[in-house]
């Protein structure tokens, strides 16, 4: 893999839920809905970056973390991590991604086994993959030194296993052993680990593992693990407790005695256990108090460069998401709206969805509170449901109308919710007009009313009065559901007033700031459009 290459590339994943189909459902025998969580999403993560994922609750970014890490199998789609399907892999393959990617969840608490103390959880992981490891095909080699002693007459064996604490490079395991004469090596406590003594000779390795020295003929040196698996086990919990901010004499204690802080950094220790390269981190500090999560997330970005770790970053805090993140991905409703780096994304957010979010965090300047802000209104609208063409529309301030429409946006939207409750027929027509003014026979009104009931329906549905031409297409529209025939008014609200936002879902466009949106769009035509303004 060269260094430009993604370390994770997800492309065009997708993973569906079936299994809330309500008994209704079941009972009147309906196709299965699903919800579509993820809903065909690509990005990379290239080695060593911070991919931040953002958006509302629901959005699917929990789903999509998991997916990637194959705690949910996908509907669809593919996840290659260091080239390789992540689906595909079995056996051996798939034990060594499990350790190679890594999560930490949001809630500290609840993903720590009360029951077991620190040591436990933090060695668990080292029981499960029998850490350490030795590989039979790794050679292990003495690189020796000498001061005041003939390397001719020394002698040094290493253990074959020595490689599960020595990483091996180029499959050696190389251990620095240096051999002084006593007079050299001055006074040295032969109870310290790594260094032995025999008659005049000091043996010391310079890695963390047991020397031997025995005089003969010559001088015989001898390199071992020399503790035993529960022992390495228990020393590499306590440098990672330590390693995290944590004491080392805090192993026997259980999760109930620490602190939310403490506790995400000992889930934080439990993932590094096996020496991941990726780690996927599911909003991290959301359950902390303000003041320790950035000693969380610098903690974070410390381990990063100290141990080449890629994340993927789950938040909807976009404070946070600008702390720690190289790349940030946009998303809304199962699939991906914009990705760009951290800066230019928040200096110069393209799609209205990234806007209304970055609106929505409280500012500190006046000049930032006194701007116009496209805050985000109304609920995300169902995953079994979603809106077509783009998801975003029905929440959009920057809905397209179409060409030539000459009216501004606000009214257009009033015309676009109009259409929609038109169209899922949510318009009661019982209390239209004064008191016996309408005589509703079987829900609808005789055709003689029909003009002077959808004026009165108009009144109380429009807020804004609308150029006479409309007026005239509404009133037109609204007289059709007057007399029961929804579908035709619903087809001459759409012939006039349907969007390109509602008929096509824009793609993301491959670039080095895609944003799926039809004001970008050149095959709408919108390219040349003004972008929206801030
Ligand atoms: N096991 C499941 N079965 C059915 N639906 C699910 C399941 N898991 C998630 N969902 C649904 O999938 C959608 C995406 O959920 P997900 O948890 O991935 O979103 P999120 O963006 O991480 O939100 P949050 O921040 O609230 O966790 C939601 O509508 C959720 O209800």
């Amino acid at each position: 893999m060269s260094a430009d290459d993604p370390l994770v590339r997800v492309d065009g994943l997708e993973k569906y839920f079936w299994e809330n189909d309500s008994v209704l459902d079941r009972l009147l025998g309906d196709d299965p809905v699903p919800v579509r969580a993820v809903d065909g999403v690509s990005f990379d993560i290239r080695p060593g970056e911070t991919l931040g994922l953002v958006g509302e609750s629901g959005c699917g970014k929990s789903t999509t973390g998991e997916t990637v890490l194959r705690l949910q199998e996908p509907t669809d789609g593919d996840v290659a991590f260091d080239g390789s399907s992540v689906y595909d892999l079995e056996g051996k393959s798939l034990t060594e991604f499990r350790r190679n990617a890594q999560v930490v969840f949001q809630d500290p608490f609840s993903s720590l086994d009360p029951r077991m103390t620190i040591g436990g959880i933090v060695t668990q992981p080292l029981e499960i993959h029998d850490w350490p490891w030795t590989d039979a095909d790794v050679e292990s080699r003495a690189e020796l030194r000498t001061d005041g002693i003939s390397a001719d007459i020394v002698s040094v064996t290493v253990d074959d296993d020595v490689d599960k604490l020595v990483s091996p490079v180029d499959g050696v395991a190389t251990v620095h052993v240096t051999v002084r004469s006593s007079d050299v090596a001055g006074d040295v406590d032969p109870d310290e680990r790594g260094i032995a003594e025999a008659e005049g000779a000091v043996a010391e390795v310079a890695e963390d593992l047991s020397i031997d020295v025995e005089r003969g003929d010559g001088i015989e040196v001898h390199v071992s693990v020399g503790r035993s698996t529960k022992q390495l086990r228990l020393d590499r919990a306590r440098d990672l407790l330590e390693r995290v901010g944590l004491s080392v004499d805090q192993l026997d204690r259980y999760p109930h005695e620490f602190s939310g802080g403490q506790r995400q950094r000992i889930g934080i220790a439990r993932a590094l256990a096996l020496e991941p390269e990726f780690m996927v981190l599911d909003e991290p500090t959301s359950a902390l108090d303000v003041s320790v999560q950035a000693q969380v997330l610098n903690l974070l970005n410390d381990l990063q460069t100290e141990f080449d770790l890629t994340y993927l970053l789950i938040s909807h805090d976009l404070s946070v998401i600008r702390h720690v993140c190289d790349r940030v991905a946009v998303m809304y409703l199962g699939e991906i709206v914009e990705i760009g780096p951290v800066d230019e994304l928040f200096e110069d957010p393209k799609h209205p969805y990234t806007r209304a979010l970055l609106d929505s965090v409280p500012r500190a300047s006046t000049d930032e509170r006194d701007r116009e802000r496209e805050t985000l209104s109304g609920d995300v609208p169902s995953p079994r449901d979603p809106p077509s063409g783009c998801r975003f529309r029905t929440r959009c301030p920057k809905v397209i109308p179409p060409a030539d429409l000459e009216i501004d946006q606000e009214t257009f939207r009033e015309l676009m919710t109009l259409r929609e409750r038109v169209e899922s027929r949510d318009i009661s027509l019982e209390t239209v007009g004064d008191e016996d003014e309408f005589d509703l026979e079987g829900g609808t009104v005789v055709a003689a009313d029909a003009d002077a009931f959808a004026r009165a329906l108009k009144g109380r549905l429009l807020e804004t009065e609308l150029p006479p031409r409309h007026d005239e297409i509404v009133e037109d529209a609204l007289a059709s559901v007057a007399v029961g025939d929804w579908e035709e008014a619903t087809e001459r609200l759409r012939e006039e007033y349907e969007s390109v936002c509602e008929r096509q879902n824009p793609a993301l466009e491959a670039d080095d700031h895609p944003v799926a949106c039809h004001l970008y769009d050149e095959e709408a035509g919108r390219r040349e459009a003004p972008a929206p303004e801030r």
